[in-house]
């Protein structure tokens, strides 16, 4: 029920027609999928507590029609949904961003509308629900200057006030908004899914160097950054090391190990399968970095993968 990025096709094969961004701790998540058993749901949330609170009660209520992606809206989108397979998108009391410095934090941006309309079916909608007037007149005023969405303001519907922020906002008599963006035209601009790579790596020869110390390094790529934060040995009968590297790209973050490990063709260098990573360019930016590294302290190069 959790997507795993490194185990997963992109987009999902079996496309899911509901996406909820942001359910927190899942309660309308698993109420829209106790209703409608037929539809095939994706929920996006990018706190990691609130993933592990949703899976449990998904979990427990026996709920089978829900996929967790842990990580963001954008991502998501981008990735996992199928060209205009949606057919509806809830977003119930998104952050507000409420300081004017921080509107660009908001979810509910024209950008985002442009490349929410490639993804949604013809007369697909987002349903949004919030306490904050001021984000719900924004959203309307991003939709519709994105020219692809027909908006409505009919008043929220009972059960999206059900969820753990309605609830909260409810007890503070605090006043609720609905706004509904209906599909009627599509983003031209093409968004293909973020390019895959087999798993970057290569073989060396050489005697591994007895490491000191490490330096925290930061590499720069197209699309993105990989910071390579510290080394650690390997305690095992074989030795070797592993690299601790934080990657940031587009809608991404990963932290992933690398390993050079002694093999029966030699010094593997490459991506471990910790963490099921995603194989993109930060990963191999990473791995070329090592290997540059390893060049500098005397190993040389056999073999390529990247
Ligand atoms: C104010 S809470 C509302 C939670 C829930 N929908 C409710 O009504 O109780 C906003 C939620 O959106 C999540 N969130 C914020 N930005 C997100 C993004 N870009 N992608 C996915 N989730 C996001 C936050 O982690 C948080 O759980």
């Amino acid at each position: 029920m959790l997507i795993r990025l490194g185990e997963t096709e992109f987009p999902l094969p079996a496309a899911p027609q509901v996406l909820e961004v942001g359910f927190g701790d899942g309660r309308f998540t698993a109420q829209v999928a106790r209703l409608h058993p037929q539809w095939r749901i994706l929920g996006v949330e990018i706190s990691a507590g609130s993933v592990a609170r949703a899976l449990k009660r998904l979990r427990r209520e026996g709920i089978t029609n829900v996929q967790v992606y842990h990580g963001t809206a954008g991502f998501a989108l981008r990735n996992l949904i199928a060209p205009q397979s949606l057919q509806r998108v809830y977003v119930n009391f998104p952050d507000p961003w409420p300081k004017s410095k921080h509107q660009e934090n908001r979810l509910l941006q024209q950008s985002f509308f442009r490349r929410l309309s490639t993804r949604l079916a013809a007369g697909g909608e987002l349903l949004l629900t919030t306490d904050h007037e001021e984000y719900w007149r924004f959203a309307q005023a991003e939709g519709r200057a994105s020219g692809l969405f027909e908006i409505e303001t009919p008043p929220p519907p009972e059960h999206h006030l059900t969820t753990k922020y309605a609830l909260k906002w409810k007890a503070q008599g605090r006043q609720f908004y609905h706004a509904v963006f209906r599909k009627v035209a599509e983003d031209p601009t093409p968004w293909p899914p973020l390019p895959r790579y087999p798993m970057p790596h290569a073989l060396m020869s050489g005697t591994l160097p007895e490491l000191e110390s490490f330096e925290k390094t930061v590499v720069r790529f197209e699309g993105g950054t990989a910071v390579l934060l510290e080394a650690a040995r390997a305690l095992g009968p074989e030795g070797g090391y592993y690299f601790h590297a934080h990657l940031e790209e587009e809608d991404l973050i990963q932290d992933v190990l690398l390993e050079v490990r002694p093999s029966a063709h030699g010094l593997y260098v490459g991506i471990g399968r910790f963490g099921a990573p995603l194989s993109t360019a930060g990963v191999k930016a990473a791995v070329e970095w090592l290997v540059g590294w390893l060049e500098g302290q005397g190993l040389r190069v056999v073999q390529r993968s990247y």
